[in-house]
């Protein structure tokens, strides 16, 4: 179990991430999703004991990671693929991370075989890896522990299409063999087939989360586009509906599509299109969501356990 309460950190007077919550839960994937920037990095860093939080708290098993003693037997954390002893090669840093965790070498050699670096690559220097090797081997070392919890920071990231697949499959039966893993992209499609359950930050808030059946359930907001994209936001506004301009010339609006269609009436504004926002499914929402940098106004952020019973 993963929980983050009311997590913040300010860089001088610039907030880099503000009052996050969330809570990872035992067999599932939690994909952590937002744009470059939006404080994914620095959310985990802080639940890692890296980055010391300006407030807020987070616990990994209900303690605070520097608290916990040989932390790599119970979270395997990969951070940052680049930062690995180039002068070393993978069955030696792996090898060390095996020893250091107190864990036997022969575990080094079955992770090894598990991320495709056993042979060859094994004894060649990380200096000569490819990223997506360095990639694999930083999740090799986050498993050599046996931990219960995994925090990837852009895992995917370097990986070739099939190195995606298989992490999929590694993280999908980790977390189905009652795991917590805690996984970021700034890219849907990368977590959107593994992760059960999402968070969505934008400029260093929650925008979103729940799964993928509560994100795209949210009733009322409603996508709307006229011949007059000034005139329509104007009557929008003028009703106090508050739209978000989306791509296209079209505005997000958090309001039932008839509130939304009388109001362009009642302006005699034309429309060309008028409908639920939710139909242009997770992605569509993603982008939505972080497009403005932050929350929708007006939108509610509900409990840390999930979307039940709230609107998005
Ligand atoms: N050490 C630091 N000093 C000042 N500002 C920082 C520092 N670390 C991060 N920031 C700022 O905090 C914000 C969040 O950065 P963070 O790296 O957490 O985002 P991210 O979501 O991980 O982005 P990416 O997907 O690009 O890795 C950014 O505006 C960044 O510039």
């Amino acid at each position: 179990m993963i929980s983050v309460e009311g997590l913040t950190k300010r860089y001088g007077d610039v907030p880099a991430v503000e009052d996050v919550s969330f809570h990872c839960a035992p067999g599932t994937v939690t994909g952590f999703l937002g744009p470059n920037g939006a404080g994914k990095s620095t959310t985990m860093r802080m639940i890692c004991g890296l980055t010391p939080p300006s407030s807020g708290t987070a616990t990994v098993q209900g303690v605070p990671y520097g608290r916990i003693a040989n932390p790599g037997r119970h979270v395997g954390v990969l951070l940052d693929a680049a930062a690995q002893h180039a002068g070393r090669t993978g069955r030696e840093t792996l090898a060390l991370t095996a020893m250091l965790t107190g864990v036997g070498r022969d575990r080094a050699g079955a992770m090894l075989d598990l991320v495709g670096l056993s042979g060859r690559p094994a004894r060649r220097r990380v200096a000569g890896y490819s990223l997506g090797m360095r990639q694999r081997l930083g999740i090799a070392q986050a498993l050599v522990g046996d931990p219960s919890v995994l925090i990837l920071d852009e895992p995917a990231n370097g990986l070739d299409p099939e190195g995606i697949f298989w992490m999929r499959g590694l993280l999908r039966d980790f977390a189905d063999r009652g795991g917590t893993v805690l996984l970021s992209s700034h890219l849907l499609r990368e977590v959107e087939a593994v992760a059960d359950r999402f968070v969505v930050i934008a400029g260093g808030r929650i925008a979103a989360r729940g799964t993928k059946e509560e994100l795209l359930a949210a009733p009322g907001r409603t996508l709307v586009r006229g011949v007059d994209g000034a005139a329509l936001g104007a009557a929008l506004a003028g009703a106090g509906l508050r739209p978000r301009p989306d791509t296209g010339g079209a505005f997000l609006v958090e309001a039932p599509a008839e509130a939304v269609g009388r109001a362009a009436a009642s302006a005699g504004v034309v429309l060309l299109e008028l409908r639920e926002a939710g139909g242009g499914g997770l992605e569509e929402l993603f982008l939505s969501l972080t497009a403005s940098g932050g929350r929708p106004s007006g939108t509610p952020v509900p409990s840390p356990h999930g979307l039940e019973g709230a609107s998005l």
